[in-house]
């Protein structure tokens, strides 16, 4: 395999994204039944990758698309997906792409807050159409996982806090150009304790009777998305267990007739099928620890640096096993060439002796690796590798 790898790699600048289309297919395949076996939609949320090649795939799929901004909106559209299957979330929707939402008819708006609501009635009325609204609420659920990927809990930006809720459904009554569909609920992201979602089911369910009880039959639950991966052992599970994800909603989600229940999920459709390949460019052996300096860095995959996310990082240029006595290892700290001290993959990681020039793969990048990449320090463009 590593052969074949190296091969297809060999006259390959890097830093590049290696993208792997059959276990992408795969993944949407298996997330796909497995929503099906509820008539759940799976909605992707396409923050976590837009590469074109990665949207066409799943759009073809018969995936719905989650969008944060009027351009995915319209990269979504032109890569294939049904505008009547977008929805469109963040607390700071612009005018701009509230019209292209409603120009392109999506699903619904998932809205984040009171003033959103009355701008989007402002505007749903000069174009004289109807916006489609999902009351994004903000449930105090902890998603126990890193605090900046935190978002449903009383402190966080995201969602309407439910004191105001009144007022959004006085607002959405008196408007003939909103129309209220659903509810909608994100908690966070990387989430690997199913309990959380169990929390968040008992504050669906809430709500859900808070609404039927004041007259109000909404088609719509949006649970959002934030299942975790595996990222220590992306080999031993590199398609998430979906099954058991959305059979604990089957089993906790107290629907109403005829309610339909959606999702938004990311990371686990694309992280796994997505390396950073890079070429280590010098070994520096220093006083206390070996730098194995790499020629991608924080520019190629910010995650590592900004949440000291982990990331495996597997060696690239032949088989190894690194219990073998036949194997040399090394222990290095495996480091971007940005000038910035955070700029770090992974310290004291065990590889085998490196030279100039070895290929080194960080897994598990498929999801907000390469779309947030930068060019600071004016780094060179992103290189590609597909596997069919
Ligand atoms: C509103 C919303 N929906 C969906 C997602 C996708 O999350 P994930 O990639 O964790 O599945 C996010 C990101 O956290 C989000 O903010
Ligand atoms: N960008 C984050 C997740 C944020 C998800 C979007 N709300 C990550 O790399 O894990």
């Amino acid at each position: 395999m590593m052969q074949q790898v190296k091969e297809e790699l060999k006259n390959i600048p890097t830093p590049l994204y290696y993208y792997d289309l059959p276990l992408l297919r795969e993944t949407v395949d298996v997330v796909k039944s497995a929503a099906d076996r509820y008539g759940y939609k799976v909605h992707y949320a396409i923050k976590a990758n837009n590469n074109p090649r990665i949207l066409s795939e799943i759009s073809s799929l018969g995936l719905g698309a989650d969008c944060v901004s009027g351009t995915e909106i319209e990269v979504a559209i032109a890569q294939g997906f049904q505008s009547s299957e977008i929805v469109f979330a963040g607390v700071g929707k612009t005018d701009r792409e509230i019209e292209i939402a409603l120009k392109n008819n999506i699903l619904a708006f998932n809205v984040e807050s009171v003033q959103e609501i009355e701008v989007i009635g402002e505007i749903a009325q000069s174009l004289d159409t109807v916006a489609n609204i999902a009351l994004r609420i903000n449930p105090n659920v902890d998603a126990k996982t890193h605090h900046y990927i935190t978002t449903g809990l009383d402190e966080n930006k995201f969602g309407i806090m439910t004191h105001e809720l009144e007022t959004c459904l006085t607002l959405i009554q008196n408007n003939a150009h909103l129309k209220l569909i659903g509810l909608h609920f994100h908690v966070g992201s990387q989430i690997t304790d199913l309990n959380v979602f169990k929390r968040l089911c008992v504050k669906v369910n809430e709500w859900n009777q808070y609404f039927y009880d004041k007259g109000y039959t909404l088609p719509i639950l949006n649970l959002g998305g934030g299942l975790g991966i595996n990222y220590m052992e992306p080999d031993e599970e590199s398609i998430v267990n979906f099954s058991n994800f959305f059979y604990l909603f089957h089993q906790l989600l107290e629907l109403k007739q005829g309610q339909e229940v959606h999702f938004e999920l990311g990371r686990s459709i694309v992280a796994n099928c997505g390396s950073l390949v890079s070429r280590v460019l010098y070994i520096k052996n220093g006083l206390k620890k070996n730098f194995a300096i790499l020629d991608a860095g924080m520019t190629e995959l910010l995650r590592p640096a900004l949440y000291q996310a982990f990331h495996k990082i597997e060696y690239w240029s032949e088989e190894t096993d690194l219990e073998s006595d036949k194997v040399e290892v090394e222990r290095y700290d495996v480091v971007g060439p940005i000038c910035e001290s955070s700029d770090c993959f992974g310290k004291e990681v065990n590889l085998p002796k490196l030279k100039r020039g070895d290929l080194i793969a960080i897994r598990s990048a498929g999801a907000y690796g390469e779309v947030m990449s930068s060019r600071y320090n004016l780094r060179q463009p992103l290189n590609y590798f597909y596997k069919e």
